[in-house]
């Protein structure tokens, strides 16, 4: 009989609980964690990707309320080879007519590449795994996997067998699978074994089980062996889970000649935490799904584990670069939704409506165009933990404009989409005016409402036109001599200053008898890729591009502000004058 550490600690809760209908006296610690004060692993790190196996074609799809058809089943398959997984578990050939005749198909057809190497999946059983060996005639090289539960819950309930009993399943089939193996001997085996339910097993049971299974497979002798050690249902912290991984890796004998393998689940949600923390532990290879499908809260989820790694610099090895088809491929075979806030992969993900947010990732932006040398173009950017362009997203999604936004977000949509890079205390004007319209429609503004909002508050200037003008310069004086039509009346102005702008502003005030006074003035050429607005004149060239002028004026002690556009950039000022003049008469 096996001697195993006991693992029950029957803890009686002192306390009652704070809601009677909610009782957590239910529920015991959890009881399988190794006695592991010298562990190592918190003190590594991640420096290379281990290798991955996708299981979203058996472990993905048995979770599925309407299995794959072969042809989505292929579909998957060709996506999993382009991105580049080696190995790939291809289905459970002895449950079902389809999971065999995929096989088939694969393997008839030619469809496996050379440097792939498929999975199957078998209970211990006899007429199981000698259906799945039929299912495999005559491929190159294939992963035949094996399992049995070790944990303690179904040794005692749903098997009811003791644990040399348990243990004389996972020996009885490693050797079945060793016996049909050697009929095929033009195949290349590699034989894996998981102790299912590994992670509710007692550790020092899960190591003796395995190393009954490799006294058969006999790994040290050239037989290729992966050991899988399953988090079947997640239920532990992820630093308990590689604790158990590295008390399996230090205890198993022939460390050195088997490949350690993780699989885990989400039910805690921290799946691709517990493969992060089992690598540091020990482990070799990944299995998991791409966006996480798989029983009940789903598999690891092998995006996400390879992207996290990607934003540190790390390289995968997959190619995740396009993105949006991978998703839509993976959410169409497997007929389930992708969450908007799904990491790196969702809709909302690189999406910022709050302002202080917005303004940070303005700033950086901003930062990293100017600094492209000395920041030698490594993304760090605020509240963007990699570069959405990386995988086929559009700065576009990065900032969108509601109810919670604030200046900074406003002027990255208008720089970004529209070329007005407007200066901070414009900024501040135009962000009352969208707060304003944001907050009285309740829902978020698209672009096309921004720009029109900004057209309407500061380019249309009806009633205020600069009809004709002169401007002369004598030794630094400049005179301004003109007709405008100031709120539909058409009047002359003529006025003095050291330049354009404050010689027609002078002329206003003289007409107009008010105090007025040019408190801001910004100016910038518009990049000639944006197209925005309408021809100015007849005679404007449109090969020169446009210059956009901002104006701040202090009218009678109100301040207004302003926009111009022109090919010209005195033409610009003054419009922008106007517009300014527009608010305040
Ligand atoms: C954690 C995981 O995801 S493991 C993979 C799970 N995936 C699947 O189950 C999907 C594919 N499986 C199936 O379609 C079916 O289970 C089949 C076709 C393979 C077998 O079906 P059935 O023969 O009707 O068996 P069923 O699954 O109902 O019952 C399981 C029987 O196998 C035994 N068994 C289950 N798993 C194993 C195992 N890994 N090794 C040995 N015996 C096992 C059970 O104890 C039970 O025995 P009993 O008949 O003496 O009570
Ligand atoms: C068979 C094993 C690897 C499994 O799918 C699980 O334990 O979740």
């Amino acid at each position: 009989m096996s001697q195993v550490t006991s693992h029950s600690p029957v803890v009686e809760p002192k306390v009652k609980p704070k809601f009677e209908a909610f009782d957590f006296r239910k529920y015991q610690p959890f009881a399988f964690a190794p006695n592991l004060p010298d562990r190592t692993w918190p003190n590594k790190t991640i420096e290379k990707a281990p290798t991955w196996a996708s299981v979203d074609l058996r472990d993905g799809n048995q979770a599925l309320i309407d299995p794959m058809t072969i042809e989505q089943k292929m579909q998957f398959f060709k996506l999993l080879v382009e991105v580049g997984f080696k190995e790939i578990e291809i289905g459970f050939p002895s449950a079902a007519q389809v999971e065999f005749d995929f096989a088939r198909k694969l393997i008839e057809e030619n469809h496996i590449p050379d440097d792939v190497t498929i999975q199957v999946l078998v209970q211990a059983r006899e007429h199981l795994i000698e259906r799945t060996f039929e299912a495999l005639q005559g491929v190159r090289r294939a992963v035949v996997h094996v399992y049995n539960s070790t944990s303690k819950v179904q040794r005692d309930k749903v098997y009811a067998k003791d644990l040399e009993e348990i243990k004389e399943i996972a020996i009885k089939g490693a050797k079945m699978l060793q016996d049909h193996a050697a009929k095929h001997p033009d195949t290349e085996w590699v034989f894996q074994y998981s102790p299912e339910s590994f992670s509710q097993t007692e550790p020092d049971y899960a190591v003796q089980v395995v190393n009954a299974v490799n006294e058969v497979w006999k790994p040290e002798e050239g037989q290729q062996v992966i050991i899988n050690l399953p988090a079947t249902v997640e239920s532990s912290m992820p630093n308990v889970y590689a604790d158990q991984v590295e008390y399996f890796c230090r205890h198993v004998k022939n460390r050195e000649h088997i490949i350690v393998s993780l699989h885990t689940h989400n039910d805690r949600g921290s799946a691709v935490a517990a493969a992060e923390l089992g690598v540091l532990a020990g482990a070799d290879r990944i299995e998991g799904t791409l966006l996480g499908n798989g029983e009940r809260t789903g598999n690891m989820d092998i995006m996400i584990m390879a992207m996290n790694l990607y934003s540190q610099g790390v390289d995968p090895e997959l190619d995740l670069s396009d993105m949006s088809r991978i998703v839509q491929i993976v959410s169409e075979c497997n007929n389930l939704p992708v969450h908007p806030r799904h990491p790196y992969v969702g809709e909302l993900v690189f999406t910022a409506f709050s302002g202080s947010h917005q303004d940070a990732i303005k700033k950086s932006l901003d930062y990293n165009e100017k600094n492209s040398e000395a920041t030698q173009n490594i993304w760090d950017v605020a509240y963007l933990p990699i570069d959405p362009a990386h995988i086929g997203r559009s700065y576009q999604d990065v900032v969108r404009i509601n109810s919670q936004s604030g200046k900074g977000g406003v002027a990255y949509i208008l720089q970004r989409n529209y070329g007005f890079n407007l200066p901070r205390w414009m900024q501040i004007d135009f962000s009352r005016v969208v707060q304003q319209k944001a907050e009285d429609v309740a829902r978020e503004l698209k672009n096309e409402e921004i720009l029109e909002a900004f057209e309407s508050t500061y380019l249309q200037n009806s009633g205020y036109e600069l009809l004709d003008h002169n401007i002369n310069n004598k030794g630094g004086e400049v005179e301004f001599n003109g007709q405008m039509t100031l709120n539909g009346e058409t009047i002359d102005i003529s006025g003095h200053g050291n330049g354009p702008l404050s010689s027609f502003i002078d002329g206003v005030a003289r007409h107009t008898g008010k105090q007025l006074h040019i408190i801001n003035y910004s100016e910038h050429a518009i990049s000639p890729e944006f197209t925005y607005g309408e021809e100015d004149e007849a005679q404007s060239d449109k090969t020169n591009a446009k210059a956009a002028a901002y104006i701040q004026l202090n009218v009678d002690g109100e301040i207004y502000s302003g926009i111009g556009t022109h090919t010209s950039t005195v033409s610009a000022m003054l419009k922008g004058a106007l517009s300014a003049l527009s608010q305040a008469f």
